[in-house]
């Protein structure tokens, strides 16, 4: 068997590149993946739906090619980070002598399972495991900046519906407990402006229908929701995925002026922002109905606008999930596969955030959220971003458990014939 510390070298590689949002090196993470690829005699293909923005695919072809294929799908880009608030420089992928852990941006999310795919791939391969079903390997650009020019456009091509897909995997969350988590469906962004208008006039007069006033109406009947959804987590009712998250992210408003903002002014606009997250069960059009009557009444001078909302339905109109339970045997296998590797998972989730998964739900495709990171704090998008060596290591051997299991399934069962008709 290989030495660690070169598996860990490869992955600290990969860490090492620059493919932060705004200005994600691309090519060089698309150099590394190819040349990884090509030592492990995988088929490469670079597809630039949009340019500047390179998919790579990498294809390991079953000996069944009429059988639908698996999808270990990635992304290649990584979100910024405040340099200087990290203890270890993001892109130094330094590895803690006394604990272990690898810091860098991209380490949970998700170098670690691109990196992860290939290196379990690698030990079957070293093992002479031939595989029944075409596995392929996606990494994608642009996931962090809403997946439209990677995951958007790679669904809706040619390349993609050659590829006959049947299972989809994707990325999950780190686990502070023993168990793995697994997402069986994510909430959908609705990125929602608040504007008010109101009269302007002078600071030191009382009077009504002000813009400030306006909006701050809308605010606090916005926080009472958020506050009611939020006890239902905190009460233990519901889990985090569950209900409908609300935050505001920024507010705007007021008169410039060269020393700060005019203050004896009440302005006559005033703009809210809300990152609002609904899960795929949500009522979508009660929703809708709650915007439009309290939270920005036309009544009250209030407009809104979404710059983006993602339906929580897929294109046949059902809730976006992956199912779960004996009807797909997705989920059997891969609950068997988790066994075999000697790993538990806890019970299936949504994502409380977005991946590239929902483009592969919305047509209808099962796909699984999993990044196997289990005893690890959450710590994607935040400083100091890091993974331990042992849980990466563990993580291929679940892979290795995985791929074996989907690429030698071999009846062809009715969920897959059904999917055929649609
Ligand atoms: C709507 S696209 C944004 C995608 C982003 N994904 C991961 O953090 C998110 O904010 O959930
Ligand atoms: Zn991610
Ligand atoms: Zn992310």
């Amino acid at each position: 068997a290989e030495d660690p510390s070169t598996i860990l070298s490869r992955f600290q590689q990969y860490l090492q590149i620059n493919t932060a949002q705004p200005h994600p090196n691309y090519y060089e993470a698309a150099e590394f993946i190819i040349s990884q690829a090509k030592l492990l005699s995988l088929e490469s293909q670079t597809l630039e739906f949009v340019k500047g923005k390179p998919l790579i695919l990498l294809k390991w072809p079953g000996n069944d090619p009429t059988l639908p294929s698996i999808l270990l799908n990635s992304h290649t880009d990584v979100v910024p980070s405040e340099h200087h608030k990290w203890t270890h420089p993001p892109f130094s992928a330094h590895l803690d002598s006394t604990t272990g852990n690898i810091f860098a941006r991209g380490s949970q999310d998700m170098k670690c399972v691109g990196l992860q795919y290939l290196e379990a791939i690698r030990k079957l391969k070293a093992s002479g495991f031939r595989p029944l079903r075409t596995l392929y390997l996606s990494f994608l650009p642009d996931e962090e900046i809403g997946g439209n020019d990677g995951a958007g456009k790679f669904v809706d091509s040619d390349v993609f519906a050659k590829m006959n897909v049947g299972i989809v995997l994707d990325e999950g969350l780190a686990s502070p407990t023993d168990n793995y988590r697994a997402f069986y469906g994510e909430r959908s962004p609705w990125w929602l402006v608040v504007k008010a208008v109101g009269a302007p006039g002078h600071g030191a007069k009382l009077y009504d229908n002000t813009a400030m006033e306006n909006l701050l109406k809308s605010i606090e009947i916005i926080r009472r929701f958020r506050a009611a959804q939020f006890d239902l987590v905190k009460a233990g009712q519901k889990a985090e995925g569950e209900v409908i998250s609300v935050n505001m992210v920024f507010l705007k408003a007021g008169t410039p002026s060269p020393s700060g903002f005019v203050m004896n002014l009440q302005p006559s606009e005033a703009q809210a922002g809300f990152d609002i997250r609904v899960p795929p069960t949500a009522d979508q059009a009660s929703l809708e109905r709650r915007i439009a009557d309290e939270w920005a009444p036309a009544s009250r001078n209030m407009s809104f606008e979404f710059k983006q909302k993602v339906s929580v339905n897929d294109k046949f109109g059902r809730p976006a999930v992956t199912a779960v339970d004996s009807s797909n045997i997705w989920w059997a296998l891969f609950e068997e596969a988790i066994i075999k590797a000697n790993a538990r998972i806890g019970k299936p989730e949504i994502f409380p955030a977005s991946t590239d998964a929902r483009y592969f739900r919305e047509r209808g495709l099962p796909a699984i959220g999993f990044s196997p990171m289990a005893n690890t704090p959450i710590l994607l998008h935040d400083h100091n971003e890091f993974l331990n060596k042992d849980e990466y290591l563990k993580g291929i051997d679940v892979y290795e458990s995985i791929i074996k299991t989907y690429a030698s399934y071999i009846q062809y069962q009715r969920d897959e014939a059904s999917r055929e008709e649609l």
